[in-house]
């Protein structure tokens, strides 16, 4: 396997990790390499005739807290080395929410836009298919990540369930609220980013009122993110997607967005330019240099690097994507004084409302809506003050160190209580 370096990346803060929190250097060295790899070849009948045959993966890496856990990405140029940096973020993530979870993550190389309803609809069955003897509800747990939804995974516990012969809710999560599905889940990790950058802001100001945010990405989680941080009272006044940023100094109209959630790609940022007078900057990367208090990457991993972090005037980054600060960059930020939020505690509320929905799947119970946000956002805001204080004790440290070395220290203690290590 090749190594990206977003993988060299990843790996790279686990090794500081594991060197910051004293751990032995076999423990990195179990960390460093996934349990197993699946790699599979999906047909998919293409509507205008023949095939296509699209190449993805299921990497479990670690399952010493529990059952696998992590999404799937629908993206055409993930790579298999990308999947497993995108696996080991999900061990350190759910241990760090403090889930009986171990870390794994999907990945198809296929561009879903290109793809017809029904060539979505058989790719999504056919992958399920294709992993079906790796997962299970108690097992492995897939869920949604970039390029796909509650629909595919709608689509795939169906086909799951059919293999099966019988109804197996909780083998994966973020379905439709109709099929098993929490309404939170839609929302949960936009909410779970707003709710730790308000946390944040906090300490920083002495509330979120009135800042200023700028979001790349309006997707799933940046578009979410968007619409609870204006509740909060924050002031979005640009977001981006791949052509471009919709920028309004006077702050967006974010009630836009619910009002449109059914958009996806370029709509909803051309939505803030044809009904909200925002201006709109063709190039996507205007985004790092806005003057802001708060940025938010949600698009993509490796976006902020030693070659702009230099340019980015947020004192506050909140990392809604996985892994979009390089190392370089991150130590760039850390001498500008600008505080990074990072991945594994600012986004986790996608993954522990799927934990909350899979305790409803295998109990076959169901929670209201309400009553689920306020456990998802007292289990971030409790993440939040954790990470932190650990952060303030530990002179020299990022608070991704924090994260990553309290991470660590879980997955370690209950190696070493099975004797694994
Ligand atoms: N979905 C989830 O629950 C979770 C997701 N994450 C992470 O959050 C990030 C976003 O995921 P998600 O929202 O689900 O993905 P989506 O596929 O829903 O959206 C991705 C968004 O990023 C935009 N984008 C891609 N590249 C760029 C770029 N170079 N500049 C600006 N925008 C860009 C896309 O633009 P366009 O619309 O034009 O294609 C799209 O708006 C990923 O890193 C993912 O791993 C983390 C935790 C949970
Ligand atoms: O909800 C889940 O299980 C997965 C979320 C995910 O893939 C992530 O946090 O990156």
């Amino acid at each position: 396997m090749e190594r990206t370096g977003f993988l060299e990346y990843v790996l790279n803060y686990v090794k500081k990790g594991v060197e910051l929190g004293g751990f032995p250097e076999d423990f990195y060295k179990i960390l460093s390499r996934p349990r197993r790899v699946l790699i599979v070849n999906i047909p998919v009948r293409l509507d205008g005739g023949g095939f296509e045959v699209f190449e993805g993966y299921r990497v479990q890496h670690c399952d010493v807290l529990g059952p696998y856990k992590g999404g799937v990405r629908f993206h055409p140029e993930v790579t298999l080395a990308d999947d497993v940096a995108l696996a080991i973020l999900m061990t350190l993530k759910n241990s760090l929410a403090g889930l009986p979870y171990g870390g794994a993550k999907g990945a198809v190389r296929v561009d879903p836009k290109k793809l017809s309803q029904r060539e979505l609809e058989e790719l999504s069955r056919g992958y399920a298919r294709a992993i079906a003897p790796l997962i299970g509800d108690v097992v492995d747990i897939p869920a949604p990540d970039v390029g796909t939804n509650a629909q595919i995974m709608a689509w795939m516990v169906d086909e799951y369930s059919k293999i099966k012969g019988y109804n197996v809710p909780g083998v994966f999560t973020s379905k439709p609220p109709e099929l098993w599905g929490n309404p939170v889940r839609e929302y949960a990790t936009g909410f779970g980013v707003a709710v730790a950058t308000r946390e944040m802001a906090k300490k920083l100001w002495g509330g979120i009122e009135g800042k200023t945010v700028a979001i790349q990405g309006m997707g799933n989680v940046g578009r979410w993110t968007a619409y609870w941080l204006e509740k909060m009272g924050a002031k979005v006044i640009a977001v981006s997607d791949i052509n471009g940023v919709a920028y309004r100094k006077e702050g967006l109209n974010v009630e836009l967005i619910q009002k449109n959630k059914g958009l996806t790609g370029p709509a909803l940022v051309e939505l803030f330019t044809t009904k909200d007078n925002a201006e709109f900057v063709k190039n996507p990367d205007a985004i790092f240099k806005l003057d802001v208090d708060i940025f938010v990457p949600a698009a993509i991993e490796n976006v902020i690097r030693g070659d702009n972090a230099g340019l980015v005037k947020a004192r506050l980054v909140v990392e809604g994507a996985n892994g979009p600060t390089t190392p370089e960059a991150e130590r760039i930020l850390y001498e500008r004084g600008v505080v990074v939020v990072p991945d594994i505690l600012a986004n986790a509320g996608g993954v522990i409302m799927s934990y909350l929905e899979w305790v409803e799947n295998l109990q076959w119970y169901i929670w209201d809506e309400e009553e689920t946000r306020k456990r998802l956002e007292n289990i971030m805001v409790n993440n939040v003050e954790r990470v932190y204080k650990r952060w303030q004790r530990e002179k020299g440290w990022t608070m991704r160190d924090a994260a990553i070395v309290t991470a660590l220290e879980r997955i370690y203690n209950a190696m070493k209580i099975r004797g694994w290590i």
